[in-house]
């Protein structure tokens, strides 16, 4: 048999963290060049309104593919891919995917399942395209797989010994992640080696495109976030249209190379998921003498399967139901489905892009579309609008960290030249006055610098089960471990505590979070963990956020904790006789926030009494709430924060001499005043 008269050209497509078929620069071009070759600069009629009409391909370029060969492949470094071998007898050739500092599993069980369904969402929707199109699913080194690939189709010959096909280019998306970038360069030099075209395309994930900011060096990125949120406003001003989502593209080559053994490709979304799950149900505790269980009645916060078509379903919902309008309002809540946009998971996998999140958000302030009778309709931008694009550039600005700052983005010391800093930029981090010195940390391991390694790894297992005694704390922590997901307020809290109160290696933190985050991007986690740790660019070091004052401000009826620990749900928190009956008491909630706080009799009432992280609590900490006429008492913070502490019990303080706040309380003031949304 000679190979037919067309000989398949194929372009292998890479999906990484751009996992949709809008707005996708790849997706779109591709099929501008499959349109040109059908007819003439056919649009695709699926273009919206705001869908951008240029084409990123140059007008020169004719296709000189015939088919497309999308592949998503599960990174065997990053994802544990056991679960895929082909039978009980084989052994995968990878190493555990687990992390570096705390060997912890990089990918847990509910984002494994999160990127399988936005996976699969994908396959089915290029396959509803009708044109033959679909998506391939691999496991292993991503360079591996491609090589596979292209070694595959070199070695598969007719009778002449001419190839059956050839594989014209690999086309993928890049990315700031060092690791993404590594896998980049081995990519494109395996396609080099094999004679094959190789194409980085520029991640267009930006709410700001990075082709768009005011300056062309990345050193220039400026270390304080006001100050490039300043160089770039107004925000509702910057972002690119989106591009059309594409109604046809080029079917799959008629011959695929098959998974290399020994993993076989589950053929369904179920199989896929117990595939990723069931190495990491094989240790369901995670290393955790009691992991924290599902309390009765509590529903997680996070409900959204992961892909494209719930994303943009997600983002509809938010914008019918007027929750962009109200978002400032309620973005420091903690407990529910709606007080934030819950989009993260969706953007970090590129499930979404921001632009698509921005543009949906000005049909609405321009009454088009969706939402109508809504607070906000067509009435322009509101507060809350404003505060999501405020938090989705507060995104942008850590994946520019990243690329600005690299591997020191993982380094214990942080981003911060502890040496040099405040004095090479006095306009952004200090001045000399305030040369920071180097922190030291708690470790795990033999050898370290402070503290026995065997009480931080009891202090680090009893944070990650949530079973500290500060109530917000565990709560966070047993939301976390349970769902997936937790607020930004909580996250601040937690991390803090790991860091300052523990004093503990704020990497164990960050690691735990990449294990356990459905949205974890690499940016966002680690550019956060390093800030609020103080080794980012936080220009406010020495923040430290107080559980117990952060509990009565955003916890006011203690619903989150007894949501998150049953072991609380009888601590009375209300006053029991004379004219405020029913009302909230402070004094009760601060049995709440510290079970240590209980008396006797009412922890051998709830049973509480002999529990070590009742008794025991890791750190205690003093805090005092208002008593009768509104006189302060002092307190002070034991533990490994050891800072002044005046508290006041709920609010602010408005009014109060800024000389008489805690760290604390004067980093949210000025925050808040120089942010206008308080995004810390
Ligand atoms: C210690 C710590 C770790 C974090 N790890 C991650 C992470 O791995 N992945 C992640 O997406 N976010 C992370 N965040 C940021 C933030 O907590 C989440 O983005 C947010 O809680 C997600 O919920 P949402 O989509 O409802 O956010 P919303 O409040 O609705 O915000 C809208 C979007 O803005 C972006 N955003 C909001 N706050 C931040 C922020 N502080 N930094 C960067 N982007 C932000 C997110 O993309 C978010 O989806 C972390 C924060 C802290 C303090």
């Amino acid at each position: 048999m000679t190979t037919p008269a067309v000989k398949p050209r194929i372009l292998v497509y890479l999906l990484r963290r751009d996992v949709r078929l809008s707005d996708n620069p790849v997706f779109h071009s591709i099929s501008l060049l499959t349109n040109k070759s059908n007819s003439e600069s056919r649009k695709s009629s699926s273009a919206g309104i705001r869908d951008r009409e240029d084409s990123v391909v140059p007008k020169n370029d004719t296709p000189c593919f015939t088919h497309l060969l999308p592949v998503y492949i599960f990174p065997a470094q990053q994802v544990e891919v056991s679960g895929f071998l082909s039978s009980p007898t084989e052994k995968s050739p990878y190493p555990p995917a687990r992390s570096r500092v705390a060997n912890l599993w990089r990918t847990g069980p509910h984002r494994a399942r999160f990127i399988a369904e936005g996976a699969w969402d994908l396959k089915q929707r290029l396959e509803g395209l009708g044109c033959g199109s679909g998506l391939e699913v691999r496991v292993g080194m991503v360079e591996e797989v491609v090589e596979h690939i292209l070694s595959y189709y070199a070695e598969q010959k007719d009778e002449e010994g001419n190839t059956k096909a050839d594989v014209e280019a690999v086309w993928i998306t890049s990315d700031e992640d060092p690791e993404a970038q590594q896998e980049e360069a081995a990519v494109k030099a395996i396609a080099h080696e094999k004679g094959v075209d190789f194409r980085a395309w520029n991640d267009e994930k930006y709410y700001v495109d990075d082709g768009d900011l005011p300056f062309n060096n990345i050193n220039d990125l400026p270390n304080v976030y006001t100050t490039f949120r300043k160089s770039l406003e107004p925000l509702r001003k910057r972002p690119r249209q989106t591009l059309p989502t594409p109604d046809r593209l080029p079917p799959l080559p008629p011959n695929i190379p098959p998974q290399k053994a020994p993993f076989e490709i589950p053929t369904c979304v179920l199989k896929l998921k117990d595939a990723l799950l069931s190495p990491l149900e094989a240790d369901p505790s995670c290393g955790l003498p009691s992991p924290p269980r599902m309390p009765e009645g509590t529903e997680t916060g996070h409900p959204f399967e992961g892909g494209e078509s719930s994303a943009l379903v997600r983002l509809s919902d938010l914008i019918t139901n007027g929750l962009m309008t109200s978002y400032k309002a309620t973005r420091n809540g903690m407990l529910g489905v709606d007080y934030s946009t819950k989009l993260s998971a969706y953007l970090a996998q590129g499930h979404l892009t921001a632009r698509q999140i921005h543009w949906a958000m000005v049909d609405f302030e321009e009454g088009n579309g969706a939402g109508k009778g809504q607070a906000g309709y067509g009435k322009g931008e509101s507060d809350g609008t404003a505060g999501v694009r405020f938090e989705l550039l507060w995104r942008d600005y850590m994946r520019l960290c990243l690329r600005k700052f690299g591997d020191r983005f993982f380094h214990i010391d942080g981003i911060r030249d502890w040496a040099n800093d405040p004095i090479n930029n006095k306009n952004d981090i200090g001045n000399e006055r305030h040369r920071p010195s180097r922190k030291c940390w708690r470790q795990i391991d033999k050898g370290c610098a402070i503290g026995d390694p065997a009480q931080t790894l009891d202090s680090f297992t009893r944070f990650r089960s949530g079973r500290t005694g500060v109530g917000l704390i565990d709560a966070a922590n047993r939301e976390l471990f349970l769902t997936g997901y937790t607020s930004n307020r909580a996250r601040q809290n937690v991390a803090s505590f790991l860091s300052s109160h523990l004093g503990i290696d704020w990497r164990l933190g960050a690691e735990w979070y990449e294990f356990l985050l459905i949205d974890y991007d690499v940016s966002s986690n680690w550019g956060n963990w390093q800030y609020v740790s103080g080794v980012g660019n936080d220009p406010r070091q020495g923040r430290i956020f107080n559980p117990v004052k952060q509990a009565f401000d955003y916890d006011p009826h203690g619903k989150y904790i007894k949501a998150w620990v049953p072991e609380l749900r009888g601590v009375r928190t209300t006053k029991h006789n004379g004219a405020k009956q029913g009302e909230m008491d402070q004094q009760r909630l601060l049995g709440l926030f510290q079970a240590w706080k209980l008396s006797l009799w009412e922890k051998q009432a709830l049973g509480l009494d002999g529990l070590d992280w009742v008794e025991h609590p890791l750190v205690q900490i003093q805090f005092s709430v208002n008593r009768g006429r509104g006189g302060e008492s002092d307190g002070k913070m034991r533990g490994g924060g050891g800072v002044g502490w005046r508290g006041r019990g709920r609010g602010r303080g408005r009014g109060r001499d800024m000389r008489r706040l805690g760290n604390e309380e004067k980093a949210e003031r000025l925050q808040s005043q120089d942010s206008g949304v308080n995004g810390f």
